[in-house]
């Protein structure tokens, strides 16, 4: 049996796809599970204690660490903790922020076991009558779970105070709290909101938000969110204003949210634990999310270049007499070759030839304005990438007309970047018939277009705070209106691919931030048609999927450490700041070594 490599890091370990879901699902999951007769409240309860036993141990965790980096110098010995606060039993102590939803039920319940368990508890009620609340006696069998919670909590003796009438509280603001009136604790629970936060939090509810980052940050408290970082929508990913908890870790209940890995949910969720309590009833997930790209096999012995096809990137155009584009066409054809296609050239302006030939003196090239031999050559080339600093003037969109549809003449894979997407844009806004052209050529053969938000709201007549705040509805959106398979580039970037028949949406679960750097998207187009390229591979091993997840990794590899000293490639490390996307070459071919089978 194939085994992968020895060094193989933890970077691209092969690890599990995680199904990802709305908000919508996951209420659909608890309605199918209560119809079944099971208590919503004794759930509330199991959420609860499951959620106490991961903060106490969190807690313990935090704790030794501290305990353990705490060395006496004169002796290089771990020093005693006990020793230092004077008293052999630490008591821990637990600021609990509660909203008035089910989220703020869970946090009451947190409450009341922690105190059972020993912990100084103070509960801070945000948005919540609380008198009215608890004058109602409890009697009622129509109270909600959440009040129902409150009561336990309350009668069991849990202190708390309302965020709104607390004094210097009151206020929210922190410049106004005195460091004495801060919630003292080691460890800050979020049950503000929870998967019902569908509108931006204003008034009360943002100071609170607000002010318990500050509160959590000036204690140095470990923050645990209780299902979502209240403030993050946990359907989309989307954070109103730029605020929302920033939690160390979120505990998510019953299935995994499709936000907290996509735009801004990775900001905000730190690490995030799995507290399952139900089976899925719901069969189709909204996405799933993907850490590792598939292991490749090793070449037949008896091959050639032809067998790894062959690449033609058109771009890198120099309009009007400005300097031009050529980088994103030398960035687009050596990430390609990085895969390992067997041969390439470069459609591009001839005054980049030179360039490209400096820096790449592997690929051919061929002046970009010479249509009869791109033409030629779009015959024999296996795929072709389009768009990458083509240009957006009306020349540039006429060769954009031609050469796509020269190549669904000759049948070939098709990647669409950048430029070409623009001239997309405005071709379905001429209402050209290439667009309706390319849509069934996409039906028997692989199209990829690869936006980011602006492109796809270009695309899609939108701008782009309605992409951004569903990313899901825009995938699938661009999908039905051009056909195709599609990159919706970002943090966690979103994968639609038709050609697999899987109407599945896949989010990439690697990459980094310093990948935010111009040039990127070049990077993956070149990936994409450098794998597409590669026949010997199956489905999956050149699919768009994992074009970008292979993307994401040689992201990864340049800065992450820990990758870098398992693969011993030191050479390799850059770090977030100053990654340039002619770094990733390099990265690229190592994460295709590190995935080949031996
Ligand atoms: N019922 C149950 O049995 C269980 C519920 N669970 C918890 O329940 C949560 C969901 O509870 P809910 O559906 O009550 O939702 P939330 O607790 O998230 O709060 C929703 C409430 O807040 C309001 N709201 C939404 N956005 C707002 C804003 N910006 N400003 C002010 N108010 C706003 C909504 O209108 C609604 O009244 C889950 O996230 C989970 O924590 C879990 O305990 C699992 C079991
Ligand atoms: N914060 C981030 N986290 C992960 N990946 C990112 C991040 N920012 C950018 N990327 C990736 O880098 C690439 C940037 O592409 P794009 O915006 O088209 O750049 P350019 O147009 O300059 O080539 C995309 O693949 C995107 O997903």
């Amino acid at each position: 049996m194939q085994t992968l490599r020895q060094n193989y890091s933890p970077l691209t370990q092969a690890s599990m796809p995680i199904a990802l879901y709305s908000s919508q699902q996951v209420y659909a999951m608890e309605q199918a599970w209560f119809a079944y007769g099971y208590d919503s409240f004794a759930l509330m309860q199991q959420a609860a204690w499951q959620m106490t036993q991961h903060i106490i141990q969190l807690d313990n965790q935090k704790y030794h660490a501290r305990s353990n980096a705490l060395v006496d110098f004169s002796t290089g010995s771990s020093v005693n903790h006990n020793k230092i606060y004077g008293h052999h039993c630490r008591q821990p102590l637990a600021s609990i922020w509660v909203g008035h939803g089910n989220n703020g039920g869970d946090g009451w319940l947190i409450a009341h076991y922690l105190q059972q368990a020993g912990w100084q508890v103070k509960v801070m009620t945000v948005g919540l009558d609380i008198d009215s609340d608890t004058a109602n006696d409890g009697s009622s069998h129509t109270l909600s779970d959440a009040i129902k919670a409150q009561h336990l909590a309350v009668a069991a003796g849990c202190s708390y105070q309302c965020f709104e009438h607390s004094g210097s509280i009151h206020s929210g603001q922190y410049s106004d709290i005195s460091r004495a009136s801060l919630p003292v604790a080691g460890v800050y629970v979020d049950a503000i909101f929870g998967i019902g936060l569908d509108r931006a939090p204003t008034g009360i509810y943002k100071q609170a938000i607000d002010t318990f980052n500050k509160c959590a940050k000036a204690n140095a408290a470990l923050v645990v969110a209780v299902d979502v970082p209240s403030g993050l929508v946990a359907s989309t990913g989307q954070v109103f204003d730029c605020l929302a908890i920033q939690a160390d870790v979120t505990l998510c209940l019953i299935a995994r949210k499709f936000g907290l890995h996509t735009k801004d949910g990775m900001d905000y969720t730190g690490d995030v634990l799995d507290i399952p309590l139900i089976p899925h009833t719901v069969t189709e997930s909204a996405a799933t999310l993907l850490k590792s790209a598939h292991g490749l096999f090793a070449r037949q012995k008896n091959s050639y270049k032809g067998s790894y096809g062959h690449v033609l990137i058109i771009g890198g155009n120099r309009v009007d007499g400005s300097q031009g584009m050529g980088g994103a066409a030398i960035l687009s054809a050596s990430s390609a070759m990085a895969t390992g296609a067997g041969k390439i050239t470069v459609a591009c302006h001839q005054a980049f030839h030179g360039a490209l030939l400096t820096s790449l003196p592997d690929a051919m090239t061929i002046d970009l304005h010479d249509q009869d031999s791109v033409k030629n050559l779009i015959k024999e080339a296996s795929v072709i990438a389009i768009g990458m600093g083509l240009g957006r003037d009306d020349t540039a969109k006429s060769l954009f007309v031609c050469y796509v549809q020269v190549a669904m003449t000759h049948g070939k894979f098709i990647v669409i970047d950048a430029d070409g997407l623009y001239h997309l844009a405005s071709l379905q806004a001429d209402k050209h018939e290439l667009v309706t052209q390319l849509q069934e050529y996409s039906r028997e053969h692989q199209v990829c277009l690869t936006p980011h938000s602006g492109e796809a709201a270009k695309l899609l007549e939108q701008d782009i705070k309605t992409v951004e705040s569903d990313r899901l509805a825009a995938i699938k959106q661009c999908t039905t209106t051009y056909g195709g398979d599609w990159v919706l580039k970002g943090a966690g970037s979103l994968v639609l691919e038709q050609i697999l028949k899987q109407k599945q949406v896949y989010v990439c679960g690697v990459g980094n931030a310093g990948m935010a750097t111009a040039g990127m998207g070049d990077v993956l187009s070149g990936v994409i048609a450098g794998l597409l390229a590669q026949q010997d591979l199956e489905e999956e091993q050149r699919s768009l999927h994992q074009a970008v997840l292979i993307h994401g990794q040689a992201g990864d590899v340049l800065v992450n450490k820990e990758s870098v000293a398992a693969n011993r490639n030191h050479q390799l490390l850059i770090g977030q700041r100053g990654l340039q996307a002619q770094d990733m070459p390099a990265a690229i071919r190592h994460v295709m070594q590190l995935i080949t089978l031996e």
